[in-house]
């Protein structure tokens, strides 16, 4: 027998579960450490996915335990949608099974792959089956299974079925175990974090071996789902093209191009057929190889307007991307830019980027940088994705920063892309494709974001000028009144207010005057200062002079709590029957940082 025969004996078809099951490090299970985080990454972004598309605020649950063995078990829990019993098998038990690979829309899944990857990954390293929970509404019961994936078939198999009870009126619960290590935590914990500044609607909590954590959400507004857009002409192949003209052979090919894809119309429909020397109502199924291929080229040629952008995308915003740095971060400057969108190849993407400066992080070393795809933190392979080339690409000197590479000092930089096809370098997701579109749109961001820390600089530099030369005067302020004071034979006036004048500062104070006590402050700054002032006197009597936008009210141990915004030069005043001591904070001074002026 030949050697052709020899082989075509071994010849067979692979089942794309084997295929991973021998390649899992394309799927990000390339070693325990990273196992663990790429499941749980999986997980979470089915979740968040999931309540995004219910539009409920996502509340979710990881738990990770040790067990026995070097085997950890991880559970995650959502409140999304659920998922109907019948369906529970493929979803987890079959690879290249799910819902947002034929969508064309901003969503963290695309391949039906990461969550029966993950199942795959289980049973290959402890042999255990993975246990799932999900409820569709109140009405109906819990569904428990306990599958696995035949791996020669890709098909799932139910080891046990069961209806359960489940204080959850709806959602999802995965519980997984394999062999893993926690030498990741920090870096697990940093994925959540960072998930949590771009998804700033969704509360995670997070119980890594008995130590409880919880990423608040900032925002109570539900996301709006992206929704689904037809595909455009600039970013379809040949093939697909083939395949969707083999699909509907009885339509006329002006009518096949207005109905199949975005932004053609009839005139744009007609404009293509002509280029590509084709009449109008050709039927789809007559056209030959050759007459697909010049439709193709005449598709690509003809101008299309954009693909719609508003309703497919769902950029995080301006101003939750700072709330979320703001609460995860504490910064001295905080900014953020959402780009208008754009398009490459025919799919819309928008990106978006922020800068935060000084507060805690770190002085010396390169700035940290924050890499997101649709919502999902990028934490692998920074050094190979085109967000990184593209801000290292940046001239940050002109922004008055010192670079090597990345720039670097006390910088954060997060950098946002959001698109109907994330060009992703591989199925693991880790790093972003070098196209020049989304790279050009990156470096605009971060220049005009540049700029706005450049200025911020400049103005701190020059405050901090004034303040020194302010401090070398008060410095010398008591010797000067206490002499005078002296010579002129009088008490030390009190040089507080004047002093805060020089300082430009906020002055609280409060004294007895006629028998009563007197809160008043001061503001001395260019700017209106938000305060709150806590006042711990017995409540005597009513406040003298409240402003009317002064809100008061009490808080816990204090007696007085007032809330408001003081005008810059203005001055707040209180008098009524009391003693006591108390604090004003200042929210609003100083870039944000807080202050605290103690009086008695
Ligand atoms: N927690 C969940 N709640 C509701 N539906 C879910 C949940 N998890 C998964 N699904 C459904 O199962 C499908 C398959 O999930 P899977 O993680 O395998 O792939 P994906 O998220 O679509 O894409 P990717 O491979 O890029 O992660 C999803 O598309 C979704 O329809």
């Amino acid at each position: 027998m030949g050697i052709a025969e020899d082989l075509a004996k071994q010849q067979r078809s692979i089942s794309v579960a084997e295929f991973f099951e021998k390649n899992k490090h394309l799927l990000g299970f390339d070693s325990p450490t990273r196992g663990i985080i790429t499941t749980i990454k999986e997980a979470v972004d089915n979740a968040l996915d999931a309540c995004e598309e219910a539009e409920v605020l996502p509340d979710i649950y990881v738990s990770i335990r040790k067990g026995g063995q070097g085997a950890y078990r991880v559970a995650v829990e959502d409140n999304g949608p659920g998922i109907v019993p019948e369906n529970v098998p493929n979803v987890f038990g079959k690879l290249l099974y799910g819902s947002r690979f034929h969508q064309i829309r901003q969503s963290r899944g695309q391949q039906g792959i990461g969550i029966s990857a993950a199942v795959l990954y289980a049973q290959l390293t402890t042999g255990t089956p993975a246990v799932v929970t999900s409820r569709t509404s109140a009405k109906v019961p819990a569904h428990r299974f306990s599958l696995m994936i035949r791996t020669e078939t890709n098909e799932p198999q139910v080891l046990a079925h069961e209806e359960v009870v489940w204080d959850r009126t709806h959602g999802t619960r995965i519980e997984l175990e394999f062999t893993s290590s926690l030498a990741a935590r920090k870096r697990l914990l940093e994925y959540l974090k960072y998930t949590s500044v771009v998804n700033p609607h969704a509360r995670i909590r997070v119980e890594i071996d008995g130590e409880a954590e919880t990423f608040e959400r900032v925002s109570a507004e539900a996301i709006r789902p992206p929704q689904s857009i037809k595909p455009h002409p600039h970013g379809t192949e040949l093939g697909t093209l083939k395949r969707m003209a083999a699909a509907d052979p009885d339509r006329p090919l002006v009518e096949f191009l207005v109905d199949s894809f975005s932004k053609v119309g009839q005139k744009t429909a007609v404009a293509i057929a002509e280029a590509a020397g084709l009449a109008p109502e050709t039927r789809m199924g007559t056209l030959g190889a050759a007459e697909l291929k010049a439709l193709h080229t005449a598709m690509q040629e003809v101008h299309v307007p954009p693909p719609p952008t508003s309703v497919c995308l769902s950029p995080i915003g301006e101003e939750l991307i700072a709330r979320g740095l703001e609460k995860e971060f504490q910064l001295d400057f905080v900014k953020a830019r959402t780009r208008p969108a754009a398009v490459f190849s025919g799919h819309p993407f928008v990106v978006e980027a922020a800068i935060g400066y000084g507060g805690r992080l770190e002085a010396e070393g390169s700035a940290q940088l924050m890499r997101f795809a649709n919502r999902v933190p990028l934490i692998y392979q920074q050094g190979a994705c085109a967000i990184t080339g593209a801000v290292a690409g940046v001239n940050w000197k002109n922004y008055n920063l010192s670079q090597s590479g990345l720039p670097t000092g006390p910088v954060l930089i997060l950098v946002h892309v959001a698109s109907t096809n994330v060009p992703f370098t591989s199925e693991s997701k880790d790093a972003v494709a070098s196209i020049p579109e989304i790279e050009r749109e990156v470096t605009l961001v971060l220049q005009e974001l540049g700029r706005e820390l450049k200025a911020w600089i400049a103005r701190r530099e020059r405050n901090k000028q004034r303040q020194d030369r302010a401090r070398a005067v008060c410095a010398v302020m008591p010797a000067i009144a206490e002499k005078v004071a002296e010579i002129v034979d009088k008490p030390v006036p009190d040089i507080s207010a004047l002093e805060g004048r020089i300082m430009r500062k906020v002055v609280a104070r409060k004294r007895a005057h006629d028998g009563r006590v007197v809160i008043e402050v001061r503001n001395h700054t260019d700017q209106v200062v938000d305060l709150t002032i806590y006042d711990l006197s017995p409540d005597a009597g009513e406040d003298a002079v409240p402003a009317p936008s002064f809100a008061s009210g009490t808080d816990g141990e204090y007696t007085r709590v007032w809330n408001c915004s003081l005008p810059a030069g203005e001055r707040w005043q209180a008098a009524y029957a009391g003693t006591g001591g108390g604090f004003v904070d200042l929210k609003g001074v100083d870039d944000r940082k807080k202050v605290v002026l103690p009086f008695v």
